[in-house]
């Protein structure tokens, strides 16, 4: 295995996934190893100000293959400018979602198709994928009462589809797991954050601190 690790983070709304991953580096970090944070869309200007176009709750009428090119070409943009020069620098880099969202959101819950979705990630970033993948799962009425109960962030486009949607989108990274076994680990992410971030912990410290 390599020396450094792509890992992603992946689930619905509200699964604990930003609050874990701030904790995990933290904990990294105090172990000396070098590690970079981010997230998708975002994580750079460019991709940032896609995000901003993406997730705004007035453009309702935006088209789903127009959102699909739109998250294609925000992780084009971040993996080339700040993913892989930092793993070329050899850090370990935690990325807040990644190509699985894609697939769950907008290739199944959408219903553009996987492999349509997966074919425009290929043009997007060529066959790139994470070494490692931590798939929250909750129940998407949990995950998204939490938002709603702590008002810590705005409330976005993707946010206000219906419990369906998100209900289908959960399904659809069911789908995302049974192609990719081997990479993806399922957390149980209906747990206290503390039990959450432990069961992380124990996976990543195997790969990323006992070597
Ligand atoms: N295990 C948990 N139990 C209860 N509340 C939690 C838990 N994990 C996170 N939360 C709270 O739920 C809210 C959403 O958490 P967080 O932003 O980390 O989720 P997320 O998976 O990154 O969500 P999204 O992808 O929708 O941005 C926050 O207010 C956070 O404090
Ligand atoms: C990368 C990616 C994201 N999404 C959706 C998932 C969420 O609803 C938002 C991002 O918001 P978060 O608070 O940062 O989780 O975008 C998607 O549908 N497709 C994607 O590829």
């Amino acid at each position: 295995m390599k020396n450094n690790l792509f890992i992603t983070f992946e689930g619905p709304e509200g699964a604990g996934k930003t609050t874990v991953i701030n904790k995990i580096i933290e904990r990294l970090q105090q172990h000396n190893i070098d590690v970079l944070g981010t997230r998708e869309p975002g994580g750079i200007e460019i991709a940032e100000k896609i995000r901003e176009v993406i997730l705004n709750p007035a453009h309702t009428a935006m088209d789903e293959r127009t959102e699909a090119l739109l998250y294609a070409a925000a992780r084009s943009q971040h993996f080339f400018e700040k993913v892989e020069p930092a793993l070329k620098a050899g850090k370990h880099v935690l990325c807040d979602r990644f190509i699985d969202s894609s697939l769950a959101y907008q290739g199944f819950a959408r219903g553009i198709g996987i492999d349509e979705v997966l074919s425009i990630n290929e043009f997007a970033i060529g066959k790139r994928m994470p070494d490692i993948t931590l798939y929250f799962d909750i129940e998407p009425a949990v995950g998204l009462a939490r938002i709603h109960a702590h008002n810590e962030r705005e409330v976005n486009r993707l946010d206000n589809e219906s419990l369906l949607f998100h209900e289908q989108v959960r399904k659809g990274y069911y789908e995302v797991i049974k192609r990719y076994p081997n990479r993806i680990k399922i957390i149980n992410a209906d747990q206290s954050i503390e039990e959450v971030v432990e069961e992380v912990w124990n996976i990543l410290r195997m790969l990323v601190v006992q070597k």
